[in-house]
């Protein structure tokens, strides 16, 4: 088990926003969290990234509570993209840099730069790698910001929203870089996800969260017509377009 949330119950000054969450998450799931504006979805990342601290429940990464590991520790293991990330002035290549941050004692190995320089490959950001970060479009740093993650090489990659700025072919390209990095590495992702018909093309593993609280998780045997407009308020139908499995709001 990569990562286990018991009994994670969040509150911000008065409101408690989320409830009673338990699930785990194994190597080589691609966990989808899916839910309407508000539902708590960010939040529960960020408690699961240790950004927010949970006042009821534990999260364990690897078997360890997270709130036990080092800064350095659990940067190896977890690697969070927010939903906005700053754009400072630093080239894109130091900004992927930095994902190696947590395994340099001095200065950059010969590794590192490696490292980096096949996130940036991986997203194909060669060409983007002298410019500055704040010269870059919205959708542009979203994938730096995936490449850092990337090079941070994580057991958990923990995405909030990583596709929200992308082209329709963009879009396609990071689902499916999330999913091979998840194969080929063994490693596990939990991915904040508005649009139903990538999550279900990409993800195998799905989490319905709906006013603060699990709706449902599961596999796809979850992502019924009824599940989604009990949680989305809108009436679908789930069909297939060839192999593609796809949700159309009717
Ligand atoms: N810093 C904060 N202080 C107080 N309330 C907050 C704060 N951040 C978020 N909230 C509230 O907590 C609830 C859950 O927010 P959260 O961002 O987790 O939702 P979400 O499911 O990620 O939404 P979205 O899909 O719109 O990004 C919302 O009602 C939001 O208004």
């Amino acid at each position: 088990m990569i990562l286990t949330v018991e009994g994670l119950s969040f509150k911000y000054p008065g409101r408690e926003v989320i409830r009673d969450a338990n699930f785990s998450v194994s190597k080589g799931d691609f966990l989808a969290v899916l839910g309407t504006n508000g539902a708590g979805k960010s939040t529960l990342l960020k408690c699961m990234g240790r950004v927010l601290k949970p006042y009821k429940g534990t999260v364990y990464v690897g078997g360890d509570d997270a709130l036990s590991l080092g800064r350095r520790e659990l940067a190896k293991r977890i690697g969070y993209v927010a939903q906005r990330n700053e754009s400072v002035r630093t080239t894109v290549f130091d900004a992927v840099l930095l994902g190696r941050k947590p395994y340099i004692q001095w200065e950059a190995s010969q590794k590192d730069l490696e490292i980096a320089r096949e996130a940036l490959q991986m997203l194909e950001l060669e060409k983007y790698s002298l410019r500055y970060l704040n010269e870059l479009s919205g959708g542009e740093q979203q994938k730096v910001a995936i490449a850092r993650a990337m090079a941070q090489k994580p057991e958990l990659l923990l995405l909030d929203e990583p596709t929200s700025s992308l082209d329709l072919k963009n879009q396609l390209e990071v689902a499916k870089i999330i999913k091979r990095a998840v194969k080929d590495r063994h490693i596990a992702a939990v991915v904040i996800m508005h649009d139903v018909n990538l999550a279900i093309r990409f993800a195998d593993k799905f989490l319905l969260l709906k006013d603060g609280e699990i709706f449902t998780a599961g596999g796809i045997e979850v992502m019924t017509a009824g599940n989604i407009e009990d949680v989305y308020s809108v009436r679908v139908q789930v069909g297939r377009i060839g192999d593609v499995p796809v949700v159309v709001p009717v």
